[in-house]
């Protein structure tokens, strides 16, 4: 396809003949009475690719992928991956119709993201989604638990579930990297691939079943080899959105999202972090979203910024009451504290 989406305005859809025959629109018919409903999974300069469920009944359209763009009207509100959608115009899912997105469902969950702490524009990069899955090897390359403590503070921030998972347990026993996370009681999955198989993928689909988990990690940590394990025809079914948004392959400048085997959730990828910018969270809650440490702040002064001298939490730590990870997670939480106030991290 060489047109852009820019080629097209809503005009240059609507004169599309319908499947109905064309019936002109009149003023006292109520919009978008025919609007078929659907979810975004991908998202790729100005396209949309929607599915859009087999509708009830027995002569209902069958399950489609359709690529949509966003009508006038919506302005420019953001529609994301992860967003239940209104659509008319073509949604026959012919390869080469375009439909028209004229309604965005009220979201239930937004996962935002910033370029960086300071960083005014935030981007959404999932809505709707109901866990974060927060991918880390255990070496190769090392954990970054500051990385890792600042997807815990979006997930927290977005109200999505946390779930670490843990790859390459072949290279390095999770002990010790789990006895330093234990006191948050973050739910975890260990995994490893090997001769004997991909150990810890059953456990990992035990906790995706009917829910949306956004899948987040840094480059390198496995989470190709995760996302094509649990959805062995990942590759395809990427493939099928490529033909649907015409462009050669999909480039992993945004989120897709994978429906698992069984039709039991969905997986949605997204490209390697290398940092979680929160210019988004709010200064004054980002404690709270450090649970290990939070019940330590009663005896800090009144309006401690948890990063003074007369704050309570080095005493806290220090007496082991955060765990054995207390030293490192303090250590986040102020060079958090830092880096949203404008200093360096
Ligand atoms: N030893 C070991 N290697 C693994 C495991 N899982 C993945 N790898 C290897 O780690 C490397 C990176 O894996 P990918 O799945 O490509 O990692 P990714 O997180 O998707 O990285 P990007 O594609 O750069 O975003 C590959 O060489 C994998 O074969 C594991 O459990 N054990
Ligand atoms: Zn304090």
């Amino acid at each position: 396809m060489s047109r852009k989406a820019s080629d097209y305005d809503e005009s240059d859809v609507r004169v599309r003949p319908s499947r109905r025959g064309s019936r002109p629109r009149s003023k006292d018919r109520p919009a978008h009475e025919d609007a078929v409903s659907g979810f975004v999974i991908a998202v790729d300069r100005g396209r949309y690719t929607v599915v859009i469920p087999r509708g009830p009944g027995r002569k209902a359209a069958p399950e489609r992928l359709v690529t949509a763009m966003k009508a006038r009207e919506l302005g420019r509100k953001g529609i994301v991956v992860g967003d239940d959608v209104d659509l008319v115009g073509d949604t026959s899912g012919n390869p080469d119709g375009l439909a028209r997105i004229v309604r965005l469902t009220p979201r239930r969950s937004v996962l935002r993201r910033s370029a960086d702490d300071t960083d005014p524009v935030e981007r959404v990069i999932v809505a709707n989604a109901d866990q974060l899955v927060i991918v880390s090897a255990l070496a190769n390359p090392e954990p970054r638990p500051r990385l890792i403590d600042r997807c815990l503070v979006a997930a927290y921030d977005a109200g999505l579930d946390p779930l670490l998972v843990l790859t390459k347990a072949d290279l390095k026993d999770p002990t010790e990297f789990l006895g330093s996370y234990a006191p948050l009681g973050v739910p975890h999955v260990v995994t490893s691939t090997g001769e004997s198989g991909f150990d810890g993928l059953e456990a990992l689909t035990e906790r995706l079943i009917g829910r949306i988990s956004v899948f987040v990690g840094h480059s390198g940590v496995g989470k190709s080899t995760l996302v094509n394990g649990l959805v062995p025809d990942a590759h395809r079914a990427t493939g099928i959105v490529n033909d649907v948004t015409g462009r050669g392959r999909h480039t992993s400048s945004s989120a897709v999202a994978l429906r698992l085997p069984g039709d039991e959730g969905w997986v949605i990828d997204t490209p390697g972090v290398r940092s979680f910018g929160l210019a988004h969270v709010d200064l004054g809650r980002i404690i709270q979203h450090f649970p290990d440490l939070e019940a330590g702040t009663t005896q800090c002064p009144r309006g401690c910024s948890h990063d003074e001298e007369e704050c309570a939490l080095d005493a806290w730590v220090a007496s082991g009451q955060a765990g054995p990870a207390g030293a490192s997670r303090l250590e986040s939480l102020r060079r958090l504290l830092r880096a949203r106030s404008g200093e360096a991290d």
